[in-house]
């Protein structure tokens, strides 16, 4: 069993409280976590606020640049250490870790380091009335101390989509991982110490929400920006607490994403794809479909193939190769996800597959499963299609014209994404276009160029991350008029 501790200035520190960490496969407790008190919290702020204005301001960016890409190569040297904490923690198979999730995080160092030293500012000359002129150039600066709030599903991913540019853009990180998954931000404090990263620059607090470290760290009046990804009540909870201070915040948020197949597109394809967007991570990912919308004349042939498909996927254990699909996150999630689909059946849905709990070997009999779960016959009024489940299960509804499914995909309070299949070029344009979501995929899912926009629409977020756009967000724009 590990012990988890806080990460202030630099050490691993514990004061007292703390909490159980239980394995989504077997419900064993795998680790004692520190829970971070609000005096905890206040250190992490103070030390975070010392190397703001100490030594991370003093590292020219060149180097600061250099750093980032030294916890990246680090990060890749412990490889194995981090898939093994993302697998514990969340019951992920450790092919999904190892291929996805694990190599994003050194990733997301690398893209923000690359970025910062190239990025140009604005320059204007303007006339005066005495003829001389005057210049105006901007300069980026950090915002300051940010809090970091992450959710449980792709913890390191999200975690360092946010730390990554943080760090970059000269600020300092308070960060609070879920009370789910707590050992890939202790892992990351190791590789920070390791390469060197000054004492205070990254800071970790464990602990919940309301009445504890989520809580201490976005109501602290010493963090001047807060970033956070989670579900939609709990953005809107931190909006409040932001707005005493008038700090910004920039939320990424639940999604009900739609996945709309045309019978134009490559079918083959747009299965493989669907069974990703709809099921991996045991549907626990942001960006999942759980609203399919196919088009008429492909409707049973693509209901009966996504049935195979996710009828074929391996449950079972993360460090089995042959595993396509871990336990949910926790029997919380499991008991609500569960709830969905005694839902869907009293509302009259036909149920294609799953629905229950799967039979699994002896030894996980204690774990969070559920089996992949495919619907037909709701209507678009039901709970299971208004409401974001994350869980791995989707509803499919046929539809015969390109208006009817975008008013259909659009007549939602989420906006992340949406997923278009197709062979028609214009046709993808124009629904693209059309499409009241933050991202887009048109015959992929969750190809992701880390220079874009990422972020939601509607109630799935505020601002966007990403890119330029994670720099807006992590430095203030100052503008320098010097008259000549
Ligand atoms: N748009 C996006 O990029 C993504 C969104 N998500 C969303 O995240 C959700 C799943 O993650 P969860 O961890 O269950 O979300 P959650 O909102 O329950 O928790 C997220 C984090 O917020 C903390 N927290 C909870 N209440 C708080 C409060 N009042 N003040 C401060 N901190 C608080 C939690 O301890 C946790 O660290 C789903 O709704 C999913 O759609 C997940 C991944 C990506
Ligand atoms: O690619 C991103 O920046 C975000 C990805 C989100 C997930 O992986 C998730 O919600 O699981």
């Amino acid at each position: 069993m590990k012990t988890i501790r806080n990460f202030i200035a630099g050490e691993f520190v514990s004061s007292g409280a703390t909490f159980e960490k239980r394995s989504p496969v077997n419900n064993e407790v795998i680790s004692t976590v520190a829970e971070a008190s609000r005096e905890d919290v206040d250190k992490a702020v103070a030390s975070a606020r010392t190397a703001l204005r100490g030594s991370w301001a003093k590292i020219p960016l060149a180097d600061r640049s250099e750093l980032l890409y030294a916890v990246a190569n680090e990060m890749t040297r412990r490889f194995d250490d981090f898939v093994e904490a993302e697998t514990a923690d969340t019951g992920m198979p450790a092919s999904v870790a190892r291929h996805a999730f694990v190599p994003r995080g050194a990733a997301n160092f690398k893209i923000f380091a690359d970025m910062v030293k190239n990025v140009p500012t604005e320059t204007y000359e303007m006339a005066t009335p005495d003829g001389k002129g005057a210049l105006n150039y901007s300069v980026r600066r950090p915002v300051g101390v940010v809090g970091v709030i992450c959710p449980w599903n792709a913890p390191l991913l999200l975690m360092t989509w946010k730390v990554a540019p943080a760090l970059a853009c000269g600020n300092t990180v308070v960060v609070k991982p879920s009370e789910e998954s707590p050992q890939s931000a202790a892992l990351l404090g190791e590789v920070m110490n390791t390469v060197g990263i000054p004492k205070g620059v990254y800071n970790v607090v464990n602990g919940f929400g309301p009445g504890s470290a989520g809580e201490f760290v976005t109501t602290h009046p010493g963090v001047n920006a807060i970033t956070f990804t989670g579900e939609t009540r709990t953005g809107a909870e931190i909006s409040k607490a932001a707005a005493v201070g008038a700090r910004p915040v920039s939320l990424e948020m639940g999604g009900k994403n739609a996945g709309i197949i045309f019978a134009d597109c490559d079918f083959d394809a747009a299965i493989e794809g669907t069974l990703r967007s709809s099921f991996v991570n045991t549907g626990q990912v942001c960006l999942g479909t759980e609203r399919l919308y196919v088009e008429r004349p492909l409707f049973e042939r693509f209901v009966s193939a996504l049935k195979a498909g996710a009828e074929n996927m391996k449950i079972g254990a993360p460090f089995d190769a042959s595993v396509a699909m871990g336990p949910m996150i926790s029997h919380e999630q499991r008991n609500k996800v569960l709830s969905y689909y005694k839902k869907a059946v009293e509302a009259g849905a036909t149920v294609v597959t799953g629905g229950g709990v799967p039979t699994v070997s002896p030894e996980l009999a204690s774990g969070a499963w559920v089996q992949p779960t495919i619907w037909t016959g709701l209507p678009e009024n039901a709970s299971i299609l208004r409401e974001e489940i994350f869980g791995p299960c989707c509803h499919i509804t046929p539809f015969d014209t390109e208006e009817e499914v975008l008013a259909l995909a659009n007549d939602t309070t989420y906006g992340l994404s949406a997923t278009l299949w197709t062979s028609n070029l214009s046709r993808a344009h124009r629904m693209a276009g059309a499409l009241e979501a933050g991202i887009i995929w048109v015959n992929s899912w969750f190809l992701r160029d880390l220079r874009t926009a990422f972020g939601g629409m509607k109630q799935s977020g505020i601002g966007r991350e990403g890119g330029v756009h994670s720099l807006e967000f992590y430095t203030e724009l100052k503008n320098i008029c010097i008259k000549l």
